[in-house]
C-alpha cells in the first residue's frame, strides 16, 4: 500500500502559503472587496443599536417626552431593513467566493494530477488525493470566505464599541475592557488545545477515506478471500480512535465557551456595580449605563469569534499546506525549456515542428531503478528497427513492463538513453512521443460512458463512420452489434459492465484509431473464450502491421510471427532471436515453450 503522506505542518500561521491560497481567490477580488464593505456596514450597524436604546432611555423615558418617537422608530426600521439587507448580500457574497475559491482549486488539482508521472502515483494514496480535493479544499473555501466575514465584522464591531465606550467614558470603559487579557489568554489557551484535537481527527479523517477507498475498490477480492471480519476490525479501530479524538476536541469545546461566558459575566458585573454607582452620583446617565451594560455583553461575541477564526486558520493551514503541496508538484518527468522553445506544450504544442516518427527505438546502457538501491533494469542494450515486431518474455517481475514504462516515457532511463529515430527521446516532447503511442494494458480501462466515446479516445475528431470502421478491423465489431444499445451501450465505471475480452477488443478498436506508430500490447493473462481469443489474435496481426510493436507475451503460442523474441530474466536480456532459432537453441525460452505446451495440452485433453 502506498504511503499516505501526512506530514506534520506549522504551528504558526505561514502568511506565506495563504498567499499562495489567495491566488486562487483572485478572480473575485471584487466580490471581496464588497463582502468587506458589507462587514464594515453590519459591524457599524451593530455598533448603533445600543445607542439607539441609550437615547430612547436617556430621551423618552427619563426626559418623559414623546417629541421625536416617529422619527426614531422610522430611523430604527430603516436600520433593521438595511441589517437584513446586508445579512443577506454577505450570505450570497460569501457563498460566492466559497464556491468559486473551491472551483478554482479543485479545477488546478485536478489538472496537476492529469500531468503528474507515474513515480507521484507510486507514492501516493489515492484516498490521500481524494481528500485534498474535497474536504481539504472545502475548509479552505470556508475558510477564505467565512473567514473574512467573522475577521472584518469582529474589528469593526471590536473597534466600534472600544471607541464608542470610550466616548461615553473613558473610566468606565477601562473597567469593561479590563476581562480582555483574561480572556484573550483563556482563548489562546483553549483554542490550541481545540486545533491539536481536530488536527489528529483529520488525519484520522485522511486514514479512514484511503481505508474506505481500498475497501470499496477491492471489495471482490475482500469477499473471494473471506478477509471481511480482518478488514472490519481495522476500520473498527480506526473509527475508534477517531472518535476518542473527536471527543477530546469536544471536551475541550464544551470547557472553552462556559468560561469564556463567565469572564464575560464578571466584566458585566464590574460594569454594573461600577456603572451603578456612577448612575446614583449623576456622573452618567441611565441610558449610558444600559448601553455600557449592552456593549460589555456584545464585546465578547466579536473576540470570541476572532480567536476561533484565527485558530482555524491554525488548522486549516495544514489543509492549505496539503493541498498546496499536491496543487505545485512538480511532475518528475517533463521537457526541458529547449524542448518546450521547439515543441510546445501538451496544452500549446507546435505541431509543426513535430517530425514524423518512424519508430527506430534503441535502449543504450540503461539502467533503472524504482526506488533506489533496488536495480531492475542494469545496462541494457537493445535496437529495434523501423516497424519491428518484438515479443518479450520472461518470469514474472522479470522487467517486462518495465522496458515498455521506459520506452512510453512513463519513467526515464537513471544512466543511459532511450534513442528513437536517431535522438534521444529527451530532446523531443513527451507529447511527441504520446501522439504517436498506442499501449494496450493488460486489463485495459475504460471510462464511464459509451462504447463509442471510448473509442473515440484514440482520435477525439473521428468522425462516428471512424470509429465503426476502427471497430470492425478491430474485430469488435461483432460483439458491440449484439449489445442492446449498440455503440450507444453503456460501459459502466472502468468498463465494469464488459468481460476482459471485450474491453481490449475495445482498446484494440481505440489504437487502430489512434494509428499510433509504436504500439505496445500487455497480453491478457486472465483466460477468455476461445472465440474471442481468436478475434483478439486477427485484431493483434492487424495493428501490428507497419508499426513498431512490443507485445509482452504471456502465451507463448501467439508470438510465434513476431520478428524477435527477447527472454528476460532479472532485468537481463538472456537469449533473442525468432521462435524458430530459439526453439532450435533448446535454451531458456524452449524450456518455457516446452512447459506451457505440455498445460495448454494437458487441459485441452482433460476438457475433451
Ligand atoms: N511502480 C513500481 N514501484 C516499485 N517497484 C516496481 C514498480 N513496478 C514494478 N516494480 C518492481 O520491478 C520489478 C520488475 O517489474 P515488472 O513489472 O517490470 O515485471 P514484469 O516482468 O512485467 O512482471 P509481470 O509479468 O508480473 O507483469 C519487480 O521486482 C517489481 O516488483
Amino acid at each position: 500500500m502506498t504511503v499516505l503522506n501526512e506530514e506534520e505542518f506549522n504551528e504558526k500561521i505561514d502568511f506565506g502559503i495563504w498567499k499562495k491560497i489567495l491566488e486562487f481567490a483572485k478572480p473575485y477580488r471584487k466580490h471581496m472587496i464588497l463582502l468587506a464593505v458589507v462587514m464594515i456596514i453590519v459591524g457599524a450597524q451593530d455598533v448603533a443599536i445600543p445607542l439607539m436604546t441609550k437615547y430612547a432611555i436617556d430621551h423618552f423615558i427619563n426626559g418623559k417626552t414623546t417629541s421625536g418617537l416617529y422619527f426614531y422608530l422610522g430611523v430604527y426600521i430603516l436600520l433593521a431593513i438595511s441589517q437584513a439587507f446586508h445579512v443577506r448580500m454577505l450570505i450570497v457574497l460569501a457563498g460566492k467566493i466559497d464556491s468559486g475559491t473551491c472551483y478554482q482549486i479543485r479545477k488546478a488539482g485536478f489538472n496537476r494530477l492529469q500531468e503528474l508521472s507515474f513515480t507521484y502515483y507510486d507514492k501516493t494514496a489515492v484516498g490521500w488525493m481524494m481528500a485534498r480535493l474535497t474536504s481539504d479544499v472545502q475548509k479552505l473555501g470556508d475558510m477564505i470566505a467565512w473567514g473574512m466575514v467573522d475577521i472584518v465584522w469582529g474589528f469593526t464591531v471590536m473597534i466600534g464599541i472600544a471607541g464608542v465606550m470610550v466616548v461615553l467614558n473613558w473610566k468606565l470603559a477601562i473597567f469593561a475592557l479590563s476581562a480582555i487579557p483574561a480572556l484573550l489568554f483563556i482563548s489562546k489557551y483553549f483554542q490550541n488545545k481545540i486545533l491539536g484535537s481536530y488536527r489528529e481527527v483529520r488525519k484520522l479523517n485522511s486514514k479512514i477515506t484511503s481505508s474506505f477507498n481500498e475497501g470499496i475498490s477491492g471489495a471482490k477480492t475482500t469477499k473471494a478471500l473471506a478477509c471481511e471480519p480482518k478488514n472490519i476490525n481495522e476500520f473498527k479501530n480506526q473509527t475508534g480512535e477517531m472518535y476518542s479524538a473527536s471527543v477530546r476536541a469536544a471536551i475541550f469545546s464544551s470547557l472553552y465557551l462556559p468560561i469564556v461566558i463567565s469572564i464575560g459575566s464578571i466584566g458585566t458585573a464590574l460594569v454594573l456595580w461600577k456603572g451603578g454607582n456612577a448612575v446614583s452620583a449623576g456622573a452618567i446617565t441611565f441610558g449610558t449605563l444600559t448601553a455600557f451594560l449592552a456593549y460589555t455583553i456584545q464585546f465578547f461575541d466579536p473576540l470570541r469569534e476572532i480567536a476561533r477564526v484565527i485558530s482555524e486558520f491554525q488548522s486549516a493551514q495544514a489543509a492549505a499546506e496539503r493541498v498546496i503541496s499536491l496543487v505545485k508538484t512538480e511532475p518528475d518527468i517533463v521537457d526541458n525549456a529547449e524542448v518546450i522553445e521547439k515543441y510546445g506544450t501538451s496544452n500549446n504544442p507546435k505541431k509543426e515542428n513535430w517530425e514524423e516518427i518512424e519508430g527506430e527505438i534503441e535502449f543504450e546502457n540503461v539502467s533503472f531503478a524504482y526506488k533506489k538501491g533496488e536495480q531492475v533494469l542494469k545496462n541494457f542494450n537493445l535496437k529495434v528497427k523501423k516497424g519491428e515486431k518484438i515479443a518479450i518474455v520472461g518470469e514474472t517481475g522479470s522487467g517486462k513492463s518495465t522496458i515498455v514504462n521506459l520506452i512510453c516515457r512513463f519513467y526515464e532511463p537513471n544512466e543511459g538513453r532511450i534513442i528513437i529515430d536517431g535522438k534521444d527521446y529527451k530532446d523531443r516532447s513527451l507529447g511527441w512521443l504520446h501522439s504517436r503511442l498506442g499501449y494496450v494494458l493488460q486489463s485495459p480501462h475504460l471510462f464511464s460512458g459509451t462504447i463509442m466515446e471510448n473509442i473515440r479516445y484514440g482520435k477525439l475528431e473521428a468522425s462516428d463512420e471512424e470509429i465503426i470502421e476502427a471497430a470492425k478491423l478491430a474485430k469488435a465489431d461483432e460483439f458491440i452489434e449484439k449489445m442492446e444499445n449498440g455503440y450507444n451501450t453503456e460501459v459502466g465505471e472502468g468498463g465494469s459492465r464488459l468481460s476482459t475480452g471485450e474491453k481490449q477488443l475495445i482498446s484494440f478498436a481505440r489504437a487502430i484509431l489512434a494509428d499510433p506508430k509504436i504500439f505496445v500490447l500487455d497480453e491478457a493473462t486472465s483466460s477468455v473464450d476461445t472465440e474471442t481469443e481468436k478475434k483478439i489474435q486477427e485484431a493483434t496481426e492487424m495493428i501490428l502491421e507497419k508499426r513498431t510493436s512490443f507485445i509482452i507475451a504471456h502465451r507463448l503460442s501467439t508470438i510465434k510471427n513476431a520478428d524477435r523474441i527477447l527472454v528476460i530474466d532479472n532485468g537481463k536480456m538472456i537469449e533473442e532471436g525468432s521462435h524458430h532459432e530459439l526453439i532450435l537453441k533448446k535454451g531458456h525460452y524452449f524450456k518455457l515453450y516446452s512447459n506451457q505446451f505440455i498445460e495448454e495440452n494437458e487441459v485441452q485433453y482433460l476438457s475433451n
